[in-house]
């Protein structure tokens, strides 16, 4: 699983630390500066870069000593020597201190950049990749990016509940990752051996959504061939992940607040009470506060649910966060894809910092998506990037009029690179891309997305399983 890369600079200059945080940064890679080598050394205690760029001499102990040190201790972290008395000796004693690479200054940061580049690829082969601390890894699942006060405010939280199987609620626009911070919850907590069971509950039919979440017994409707056990007895030891809480119908909300009090419940038709323990995860992008207000939720559910909140907050009040989460998501999205990994152009970079992501990150991984495919270099630089994100008006969304000629631009590319059965490779991902932008456009309604598309419903349901779209 790719991580964004995590590198240290010790030096007593501000400036050099300055344009290395800034370089490194914008080439997605998460930057720490120290002014000392005793600093890092204190830092190393709890957590390590995957590689370090160091000046040699500095008040207190010098880069050469640190290097000493680290090859001692941390022998798989490359490091990185960076000196202005640029001569021989220094340069030497670097190389014979286990340096992997000496970098005189005055340097080119391009240069630079490539250097850490290569060190922390060095890394990575040494080590296996390992998830440094702006990235929560989540077991067998995806990790959480971020680097900005909020995020690492949200993955505080998630390590002081790690003990407990409290009740959580998970606030938050669309797309701002409520759902990965459940499943974080989940893996950190006491009962990650057992079930995480996701339901949406903007997603299902009302009139089905009681069956969901309960089962029913065999007879108990048309249709109800046989015992069927609902979310609630799948979840059992486990976690209930209820996304979309708010949207929650009056007379189930009831029914939850019952089996959150007693623990137990009755299956639809049922007449045995079913015991259950469940720890509950909430999510909504809804001001449930407003809801209850309104007396569109029930006060006592929400008190019930609202024991523990976290707040993911929207992309746009975390932009530190978006060179990160670019570089993350153009690394998987050419793994999805198996093409060669893409680069932004700092251009770029800067601009789509600048955009509001009404979309959240969710939106950004698709961006990430369809750059990798219709992008025609290695780097992508402005003329690359679809209508819409040339524009930061959010209202605005102008239809990119250039996607043919950029698909032709792609299919000439591929094909002079020698690919072939470029249209197995590329019906897929079409297909992907409309159904869930349909499926966007619906909220999630499955029906409604399969007309939309032209569609029947059970081809919409095979394509959801075959093209592996998770349901929005
Ligand atoms: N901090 C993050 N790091 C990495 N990936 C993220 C992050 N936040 C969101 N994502 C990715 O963005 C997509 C949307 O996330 P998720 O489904 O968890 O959002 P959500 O808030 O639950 O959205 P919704 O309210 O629409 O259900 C997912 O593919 C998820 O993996």
């Amino acid at each position: 699983m790719p991580h964004t890369e995590n590198v240290w600079v010790a030096d007593d200059d501000r400036s050099i630390r300055w344009v290395l945080e800034r370089t490194l940064q914008k080439a997605g890679i998460a930057a720490r500066s120290f002014e000392t080598a005793d600093q890092v050394i204190a830092a190393l205690r709890s957590e390590q870069p995957d590689a370090l760029m160091t000046d040699i001499r500095m008040p207190g102990t010098d880069g050469l000593i640190l290097l000493e040190r680290m090859q001692r201790e941390y022998p798989s972290i490359p490091v990185i020597i960076m000196t202005a008395h640029s001569d021989l000796e220094s340069a030497v004693s670097a190389y014979q201190g286990g340096a992997f690479e000496y970098l005189p200054k005055p340097f080119d940061v391009n240069e630079a950049l490539e250097l850490v580049r290569r060190a922390c690829k060095m890394r990575r082969e040494r080590e296996g990749e390992k998830a440094p601390d702006q990235v929560l890894e989540l077991l067998g699942g995806r990790d959480i990016i971020g680097h900005a006060p909020a995020m690492q405010e949200v993955f505080r939280a998630i390590g002081r509940l790690s003990k407990s199987s409290i009740t959580a609620l998970i606030t938050g626009e669309s797309g701002t990752g409520k759902e990965l911070v459940a499943k974080a919850l989940h893996t950190h907590s006491p009962r990650s051996s057992k079930p995480f069971i996701a339901l949406n509950t903007a997603a299902i039919p009302r009139e089905l959504l009681e069956s969901e979440l309960f089962g029913h017994e065999k007879g108990a409707f048309t249709g109800a061939y046989a015992q069927r056990k609902g979310r609630f007895e799948q979840a059992d030891g486990g976690a209930l992940f209820l996304d979309e809480i708010g949207d929650m119908p009056a007379e189930l909300q009831t029914r939850l607040l019952r089996v959150l009090a007693e623990g137990t419940f009755y299956r639809v038709g049922g007449h045995t009470p079913v015991k259950v323990d469940v720890r509950i995860i909430a999510a909504t992008h809804q001001n449930l506060e407003e809801l209850v207000h309104k007396g569109q939720f029930r006060e006592d559910l929400f008190h019930r649910l609202n024991v523990i909140r976290i707040h993911n907050p929207p992309l746009r009040e975390r932009r530190e966060d978006i060179p990160l989460l670019l570089n993350h998501f153009l690394h998987r999205a050419a793994e999805e894809l198996q093409v060669e990994s893409k680069t932004l152009s700092s251009r770029v970079t800067e601009h789509l910092q600048t955009l509001p992501w009404p979309g959240n990150v969710r939106q950004l991984e698709n961006t990430c998506r369809w750059l990798t495919v219709m992008a025609s270099g290695r780097e992508i630089v402005m003329d690359d990037l679809p209508a819409e994100l040339l524009d930061s008006d959010p209202g605005k969304t102008e239809i990119p009029d250039n996607w043919e000629k950029a698909l032709a631009q792609f299919a000439d590319y591929k094909l002079n690179k020698g690919d072939m059965n470029l249209l197995t490779e590329l019906n897929p991902i079409f297909e992907r891309i409309l159904l869930q932008a349909a499926l966007k456009k619906t909220g999630g309604r499955k029906i409604e997305a399969a007309d939309l598309l032209g569609w029947g419903r059970n081809t919409l349901t095979r394509k959801l399983k075959e093209l592996e779209v998770e349901d929005v």
